[in-house]
């Protein structure tokens, strides 16, 4: 089983200021901030029929950071990311192995509901899927069948500030009873972020978000991102190393299949361990 070491820039810094300095120093030399593991995958294989999609993968994905998921086309990220809220499930003939918990919890233990997981694990797709119903019932539609308000007082307070949070709510505030579909691309998208926020979830699963935006609809999903991070854990799939290296703090990079190396943003770009993630990094592939 391949388990990522999630620190390694932190530990080569903090055997360099034993050898050189006093213990007192050494101790200052420690990482301030330990990380908060949210959720911990071990030994992730996933098969589709006979095909392995997915070979031992190990990932520690701490709270409050945002994570991005790199590599070529069809080394596995997007089958990864739905992994973490079992969306595999609803793949006929995909069998997942190993284990994946939320905060120590096996999310693929049997006693475990899969809609309660994914209102706790929420996603947003490549493409903004709105429903065809208003801006308001699209906010209001989780917190509804989940029983998270108890009047209509508190579900208009959900869709405001979960709308508020999304960074759409002064664009939409005197429509809300007007089609979601009818906002532009980069709204679609923010309003199903909202969405996703509405039923308060702890960690949020982002496949590809910006793809089918404009560069300017782009720019405000990313500084969404960076926001959200406060309140939740992300974790994104992205096809472009500049928004991997712009929103996230740590990242990891899948080839055929393999997790090859996981690590802070910076170093991945700046100095990688690995000859596959140097090449692709420097786009010898991909
Ligand atoms: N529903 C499916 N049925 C069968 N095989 C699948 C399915 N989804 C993905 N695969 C296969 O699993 C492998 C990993 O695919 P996946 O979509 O996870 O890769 P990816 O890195 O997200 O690719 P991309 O960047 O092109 O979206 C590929 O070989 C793909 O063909």
């Amino acid at each position: 089983m391949t388990v990522m070491d999630t620190t390694p820039s932190s530990a080569a810094v903090a055997t360099d200021a034993v050898a050189a300095t006093a213990p007192e120093a050494v101790e200052a030399a420690q990482p301030a901030v330990e990380r908060e593991i949210k959720m911990a995958a071990r030994g992730v294989n996933v098969f589709y029929g006979d095909t392995q999609a997915l070979y031992e993968v190990g990932i520690d994905i701490a709270n409050n950071e945002v994570t991005s998921l790199i590599g070529p086309s069809g080394c596995g990220k997007s089958t990864f990311l739905r992994c973490l809220n079992r969306m595999n499930d609803t793949i006929e003939g995909c069998r997942v192995e190993g284990s994946i918990t939320l905060d120590g919890e096996n999310i693929y233990d049997r006693s475990l509901d899969p809609v309660l997981l994914r209102a706790r694990v929420g996603m947003v797709f490549q493409k903004p899927n709105p429903f065809p119903k208003s801006i308001y019932d699209n906010i209001a539609y989780g917190p509804r069948i989940h029983g998270l308000a108890s009047g209509k007082a508190e579900l208009d307070e959900i869709v405001k500030t979960s709308l508020e949070k999304a960074g759409l709510l002064e664009e939409v505030k005197d429509r809300l009873d007007q089609p979601g579909t009818g906002l532009s691309g980069g709204q679609q998208q923010r309003l199903c972020i909202a969405r996703a926020i509405a039923v308060k979830p702890e960690v949020i699963l982002m496949d590809e978000p910006c793809s089918a935006l404009d560069p300017i609809a782009t720019a405000k999903v990313e500084e969404l991102i960076d926001e959200l991070r406060q309140d939740f854990t992300i974790v994104i799939v992205t096809h472009s190393m500049q928004q991997a290296a712009r929103v996230s703090q740590r990242t990891a990079f899948f080839h055929l299949g393999k997790l090859v190396e996981e690590g802070e943003t910076n170093q991945i770009f700046t100095n990688p361990q690995d000859q596959r993630t140097h090449d692709y990094i420097t786009g010898r592939f991909g």
